[in-house]
């Protein structure tokens, strides 16, 4: 369970991105984000696996105070938190499979990982993580061939194959076309599904944002001014995240 208990955080130019932030998500939800840019949404994802420190309150994620880890601590702590971002970032000019394996790495040798010298059992968490994404043909393809649709995919693989229990991705699809959106939102549905990972995802796309999350939070000026399930969020809730009501071609990335 990621719990936060009264959360501030200001950066140190003053800005308040975060303001009082009460949240219980507990594992196996498939929670989207939405709000206006700007609103904090990337500032309360990268929280959760500390990316950025928070200036008080507390925060827990499955009983641990995240503020409190350090070192090895806090390593261990960060490869069962994976993350997705809105440029992949993959290694371009090598093959899909050593994308993928490199999210074993924290857990071999540096020289071994340097020479590429991979155990068996790694490379198949990495071919199963590739199969379960729907790209093992594309395992030894260099990453930088693929589509961004299949590169998004080798990320959320990558991310996979650190057998994580939460997956934050912060605007996974906004590069993607629309039927490739849909494909990679898919992914993140079976996932979740299957594995029981819990899924944090911010993004613009209200349209998928209701149809894949099963809660939907609401940020408004580092505040939150929805926090319920996706059936429940109405013309008047996004009026009010959003400050204004919605076109129907803004939901598809507002
Ligand atoms: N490192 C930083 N230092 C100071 N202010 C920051 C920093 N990072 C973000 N901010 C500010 O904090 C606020 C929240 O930013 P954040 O990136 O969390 O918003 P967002 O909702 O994710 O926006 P977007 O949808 O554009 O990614 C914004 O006003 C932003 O300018």
């Amino acid at each position: 369970m990621i719990k936060f208990d009264n959360v501030n955080k200001v950066y140190p130019n003053g800005l308040h991105a975060l303001k009082n932030i009460n949240l219980e998500i507990q594992q196996g939800e498939f929670v989207a984000i939405i709000g206006l840019s700007g609103a904090g949404k990337s500032t309360l994802l990268r929280t959760v696996n500390r990316m950025h420190d928070i200036t008080d309150g507390v925060l827990t994620v499955n009983g641990q105070e995240v503020n409190n880890l350090k070192g090895k601590e806090l390593r261990k702590f960060r490869r069962g938190i994976g993350m997705v971002f809105q440029s992949f970032n993959l290694v371009t000019r090598t093959s899909v499979v050593k994308n993928v394996l490199t999210s074993r790495v924290p857990d071999m040798p540096l020289w071994k990982s340097i020479i590429g010298l991979y155990s068996k059992e790694d490379k198949v968490v990495a071919l199963e993580a590739l199969d379960k994404v729907g790209i093992l043909d594309k395992a030894y393809v260099r990453a930088d061939q693929l589509s961004g649709g299949q590169q998004q995919r080798v990320a959320l693989a990558r991310t996979l194959a650190q057998n994580p229990e939460i997956i934050l991705a912060d605007e996974p699809v906004a590069a993607l076309d629309p039927i490739t959106a849909v494909q990679v939102m898919d992914d993140f549905k079976k996932i979740n599904q299957e594995l029981n990972m819990s899924v944090l995802i911010n993004i613009h796309h209200v349209d998928l944002a209701l149809k894949y999350a099963d809660r939907v939070i609401g940020i408004k000026a580092g505040e939150i001014v929805y926090d319920g399930p996706s059936s429940e969020v109405t013309h008047d809730v996004l009026t009010q995240i959003y400050g204004r009501e919605l076109a129907q071609d803004e939901m598809m990335g507002a």
